[in-house]
């Protein structure tokens, strides 16, 4: 398998290389011509590429020596592009609202997190900065971070499911010509076109999670080149056979006569909450920082899957109520329903001849959840959203302590 290399290290400088020598090319039409001249020039880069992994790797920095010391815990948000909203947005819909003073200015204040001090990078920059040490904590997209953190042991996740940027990373090929009958990675593999003078070309824009999938698919006769953008095209223009991107909507394979395939997902991304294991261990009020978030993060996060339903029911005791409310497999709510007396005065007496029951249900299971209360006598039904469920803990809290061995 020949692995062309990242974008940054073309400069990587070689005695036996003319400057103008091209080490990887970024435009994929050249990346697997492999003359005897090619291999050496690539043995040549594959060493120099040795002495500049340990600072290096697609990026990558390796985690400082030492925390160095400052006051402030730094939260990195992507400063543009599809994920820079949303971030905001969560943070907002948990009462942390980030002030930027404008959109050019790249640091910005939590008021409500006054250790804590935000700032916009672009997603690998976040990764990479906490590997640095730059940052302590951050918000990216799975992908980036399996990417650019290529397994880091000073990465942790804090939450994996911040429940925006939703995607994931697949192999897609043409649907059309010799690929027509083609619908498995296995089947993609087999074909008897690919040799190694004529490796399966992928282009791709990861460069590392790429060639790391092929290995480990035994797909021996492969080969990479790569682009900063719209490598869908790269199919029909003849200089790739196959694409490794992204894919949310399916939109821009389908605008561009590409199918995925079984066997050729990657991962699934979402946007994660990510932190630096030093920072949380060695930086003081960093862990406290990230309980607080990670409370609000799961708090509302919980709740905005669930609406809060309200019912009225006719019934001689609240035991009885809960009887039947609990015969319905969608009506127990969180823990269990809440049931109370309605008072009714009638002729001058008070009594109770209804209870209100109180569930949290499901979003997805509302109107199933509906149809049950009705069938057991519900009436006068009230659905209200919810904006924040505190448990006792949550639960990754305890992950987490248990992933920093505290
Ligand atoms: N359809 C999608 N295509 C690409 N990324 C997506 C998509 N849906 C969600 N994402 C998430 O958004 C992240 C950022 O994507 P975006 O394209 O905004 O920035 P970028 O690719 O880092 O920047 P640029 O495209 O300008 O180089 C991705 O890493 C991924 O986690
Ligand atoms: O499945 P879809 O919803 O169609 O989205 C997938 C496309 O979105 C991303 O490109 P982006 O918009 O970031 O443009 P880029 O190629 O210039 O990065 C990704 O690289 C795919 O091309
Ligand atoms: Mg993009």
């Amino acid at each position: 398998m020949s692995i062309l290399l990242p974008a940054n290290l073309q400069q990587c400088p070689s005695p036996s290389l003319s400057p103008s020598t091209p080490l990887f090319s970024p435009c994929p039409s050249t990346a697997f011509s492999f003359g005897r001249t090619r291999l050496r020039c690539l043995r040549l880069v594959t060493s120099c590429v040795a002495s500049v992994q340990s600072t290096v790797a697609n990026g990558s920095a390796p985690a400082p020596a030492v925390v160095v010391e400052r006051e402030q815990i730094r939260l990195g948000l992507p400063s543009k592009g599809r994920m820079a909203a949303d971030s905001i947005d969560l943070l907002k819909d948990c009462q942390l609202f980030v002030k930027q003073v404008n959109p050019r200015q790249y640091v910005a204040q939590i008021p409500q997190l006054p250790n804590t001090e935000v700032w916009f990078q672009r997603p690998k920059d976040i990764v990479r900065k906490l590997l640095s040490g730059d940052l302590d904590l951050g918000t990216v997209g799975l992908d980036t971070l399996s990417e650019y953190g290529q397994e880091n042991e000073d990465l942790i996740i804090v939450h994996e499911a911040l429940n925006f940027g939703d995607c994931h990373l697949s192999i897609a090929i043409p649907n059309y010509g010799i690929y027509e009958n083609i619908n498995s990675l296995k089947e993609l593999a087999e074909m008897p076109q690919w040799s190694e003078e004529r490796p399966l070309r992928v282009a791709t824009g990861f460069t590392y999670l790429g060639p790391k999938f092929m290995e480990e698919n035994g797909i021996k006769h492969v080969t990479f080149s790569t682009a900063d953008g719209a490598l869908e095209a790269t199919p029909a223009m003849g200089i790739a056979d196959c694409i490794l991107d992204l894919v949310s909507s399916g939109t821009t394979l389908k605008e561009n006569n590409l199918k995925e395939i079984e066997g050729g997902v990657v991962l699934e991304s979402q946007a994660a909450l990510v932190a630096s294991r030093r920072a949380l261990t060695e930086r003081k009020g960093a862990l406290n920082t990230v309980h607080e978030i990670l409370e609000r993060l799961e708090a509302h996060l919980k709740a905005d899957g669930q609406f809060t339903v309200v019912a009225n029911m006719r019934g001689n005791s609240a035991q009885e109520v809960a009887e039947r409310v609990l015969s319905q497999p969608s009506l127990s709510g969180l823990q269990g329903p809440t049931i109370s007396p309605v008072y009714c005065k009638q002729d001058g007496k008070v009594s109770i001849d209804y209870y209100a029951i109180v569930i949290c249900v499901p979003k997805k299971a509302l109107y199933e959840s509906v149809k049950q209360l009705r069938a057991v006598g519900g009436s006068g039904v009230l659905i209200s959203p919810l904006t924040y469920i505190f448990d006792e803990e949550t639960p990754r809290w305890g992950q987490l302590l248990r992933k920093l061995k505290i």
